[in-house]
C-alpha cells in the first residue's frame, strides 16, 4: 500500500533525523565532559556502615566549604533531636525487657543524685574470631577490669522503679514523636528489615529546612547564619516537648539503673548517644542551633565519652546513615591550577554497597575507613560477623578490584580515640580476636597489629602494586584531622595533576 509506505518513509526520515540529533547532544556533551574532566578530581569514600565516611566528608566540607556547612547547621537541628529521641527509646526500651518491675510501681518525682559512673561493656567473643553469640549474651567484667558500683542489674536497687517509672512516664511522650521525625527527615523512605532509623540522600538539607512551618531563632548560639530557615512542625513540638522534659532526660541517662544496663552490656546505645545526652541541657534551649567547634575531654564513662564544653561539634556526633551515595563539590586551587574535588560518600551497610560500583571507573582516589575500634563488635546487618573481619574483606574487594586499579589508595584507620578508650576500660582483644595471642593489651600493640594486617591485604592482594597511604584517624578531633586532610588531599591533587601531565 503505497500510501502507508510514504507515510512510514517520513516517519522514518522524522525519526532519523531526531535520532541523529540526539547523537549530535550527546556528542556535545561528551566532548565538553571530556573537556572539563582534567579539572575534576573524583575521590570515594569507602568502608562499612559508620566507619565514619560522612564524618571525614564534613571534615573535608569544614576545611575547603566551611561556609556551606555553617548554612547547614539548622538543618542539622531535627537529626541532633532525632540521635537524642532514639537513645531515649533505646534506653525505655531497655528498662522494659531489664525492670518490668518498674511498670508496676507508684511512679516517685525520682531525687536520685545521678553521679558519674564507671560502666564497660563485656562480651566474649573472638583475627580467628570467636562466635558472636558469646557476644549477645554479655558477661560482667572482673573486679579488676571494671570501677563499677556494687549494685548489678542482677541485683537492681528496689528503690530505682519509683524513680524509673516517673522518669518513663514523662519522656514517653517525647520517644512517640521518634517515627514522626524519622519519616520526615528520610522524606518517608524506609528500608525493610532495617533497623529504624533515618537515611540521608543527596538533597536532604533541603528537604528538612524547605519552607515549613517556623522560623528557627537566628540569633543566640545559632551566630554566623546566612539566612533564616525553616524547620518544621514536628521539629517545633519536638524542641518544646525536649525544653519542658531536659531534666528527666538528664536524670534518666545518669541513673544508676541505666548506667548498671550500660556497664553490663545490656544496654549498648549508638556510640555518639552519650555525647547528645550528657549535652541535653544545651541542646534542648530554644535558640538551640548545632555547632562545629574545638572541645576539650572532660569526663570518660569507661569508654563512653561524655564532653561537658558548651562549644562543641554537635555535628561531627550527629550519627545520620547514608543512603546510596551522596555527591559533594568543592574547589580547590593548587599549584596554580583550579580543580573541581568531587567526593561521593557512600552507604556503607551491605544492602548499600552494590551502588557504589557505577562510580569506580572513574574514581581518583579511594579513601577506605576502618574504624578499628570495633574489635569487640560486630554488623548490625549481620550479627555473626566481626566488625573488623567485614573491614578486612572488604578492604580486600577494593584493592583486587580491576576498576579501581588507577585509583590511588588512602586508609584511614579510625576511631582510634575509642578504641584508646575501650583498651584502658580493660576490653582484651583476644577475647574477639583469638590470633592476637598473648600479645599485651595496650593502644601502640593493637593499633599496630591492625595496620599490619590491612598492610598485608594490599600487598598480597593489590591489583596494580600500589603505594597504600596509612594514616591513624580520630575523625572528633578536628585540629588532628585537618592535619591529615590537607596531607591526603594534596596528595591526591598532586597524583591527579602529575597524570594530567600539569605537575
Ligand atoms: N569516637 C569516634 N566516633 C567517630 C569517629 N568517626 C566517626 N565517629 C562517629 O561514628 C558515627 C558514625 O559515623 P558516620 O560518619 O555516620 O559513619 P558512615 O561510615 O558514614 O556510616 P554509613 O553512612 O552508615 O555508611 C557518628 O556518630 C560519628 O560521630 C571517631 O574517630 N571517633
Ligand atoms: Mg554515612
Amino acid at each position: 500500500m503505497p500510501a502507508v509506505g510514504s507515510r512510514s518513509s517520513a516517519a522514518d526520515a522524522e525519526a532519523a533525523r531526531i535520532s541523529a540529533a540526539i547523537d549530535e547532544e550527546l556528542r556535545q556533551e561528551r566532548a565538553a565532559r571530556t573537556k572539563r574532566k582534567p579539572k575534576e578530581v573524583k575521590v570515594m569514600l569507602l568502608g562499612q556502615a559508620e566507619s565514619g565516611k560522612s564524618t571525614l566528608q564534613k571534615q573535608f566540607q569544614l576545611y575547603y566549604a566551611s561556609q556551606s556547612l555553617d548554612h547547614e547547621r539548622p538543618s542539622w537541628r531535627p537529626i541532633v533531636y532525632f540521635n537524642v529521641l532514639k537513645a531515649l527509646r533505646m534506653i525505655l526500651d531497655e528498662i522494659d525487657v531489664s525492670y518490668p518491675q518498674a511498670m508496676h510501681q507508684p511512679s516517685s518525682s525520682g531525687s536520685s543524685s545521678y553521679s558519674p559512673v564507671s560502666t564497660a561493656n563485656s562480651t566474649a567473643g573472638v583475627f580467628s574470631f570467636t562466635s558472636p553469640q558469646q557476644s549477645t549474651s554479655p558477661k560482667k567484667l572482673k573486679s579488676k577490669d571494671s570501677q563499677s558500683p556494687p549494685t548489678t542489674v542482677n541485683c537492681p536497687d528496689p528503690n530505682w522503679f519509683p524513680e524509673l517509672n516517673y522518669l518513663r512516664s514523662k519522656i514517653l511522650p517525647l520517644v512517640a514523636s521518634e517515627e514522626a521525625l524519622a519519616s520526615e527527615l528520610s522524606g518517608g523512605i524506609t528500608l525493610s528489615g532495617g533497623r529504624t532509623g533515618v537515611y540521608v540522600r543527596t538533597g536532604w538539607q533541603a528537604l528538612v529546612t524547605g519552607s515549613r512551618a517556623w522560623p528557627i531563632a537566628g540569633s543566640g548560639s545559632g551566630g554566623g547564619i546566612g539566612s533564616v530557615p525553616r524547620a518544621s512542625a514536628v521539629t517545633n513540638i519536638v524542641a518544646k516537648t525536649l525544653q519542658a522534659t531536659k531534666d528527666e532526660i538528664y536524670g534518666l541517662w545518669r541513673h544508676p539503673g541505666v548506667l548498671a544496663l550500660l556497664r553490663d552490656g545490656k544496654l549498648r546505645l549508638e556510640e555518639s548517644a552519650s555525647f547528645f545526652l550528657e549535652n541535653i541541657h544545651r541542646i534542648s534551649e530554644p535558640d538551640y542551633l548545632p555547632v562545629m567547634g574545638m572541645h576539650d575531654l572532660f569526663i570518660v564513662i569507661e569508654y563512653h565519652l561524655i564532653d561537658h564544653n558548651a562549644g562543641l561539634e554537635d555535628i561531627l556526633h550527629v550519627r545520620l546513615q547514608t543512603l546510596g551515595v551522596t555527591e559533594h563539590s568543592f574547589d580547590i586551587t593548587i599549584g596554580g591550577s583550579q580543580l573541581h574535588w568531587l567526593m561521593y560518600d557512600v552507604g556503607g551497610a551491605r544492602g548499600q554497597r552494590h551502588a557504589w560500583v557505577p562510580f569506580f571507573e572513574d574514581a581518583r582516589a579511594i579513601i577506605f575507613l576502618a574504624p578499628i575500634s570495633a574489635f569487640d563488635q560486630y554488623l548490625d546487618e549481620d550479627p555473626r560477623t566481626n566488625r573488623i573481619d567485614d573491614s578486612l574483606q572488604l578492604f580486600t574487594q577494593i584493592v583486587s578490584n580491576k576498576l579501581l586499579s588507577n585509583a590511588a589508595l588512602v586508609l584511614m584507620l579510625n576511631k582510634t580515640d575509642l578504641l584508646k578508650r575501650k583498651l584502658q576500660a580493660g576490653i582484651k582483644v583476644r577475647k574477639f580476636i583469638s590470633s592476637y595471642g598473648d600479645r599485651p593489651n595496650n593502644y601502640e600493640e593493637v593499633s599496630e597489629y591492625f595496620r599490619a594486617h590491612f598492610i598485608q591485604v594490599q600487598k598480597r592482594k593489590d591489583v596494580a602494586g600500589r603505594t597504600l597511604y596509612v594514616h591513624f584517624t580520630s575523625m572528633l578531633d578536628i585540629k588532628a584531622t585537618q592535619r591529615i586532610i590537607v596531607n591526603v588531599g594534596e596528595s591526591i591533587l598532586r597524583l591527579h595533576l602529575a597524570d594530567i601531565g600539569l605537575a
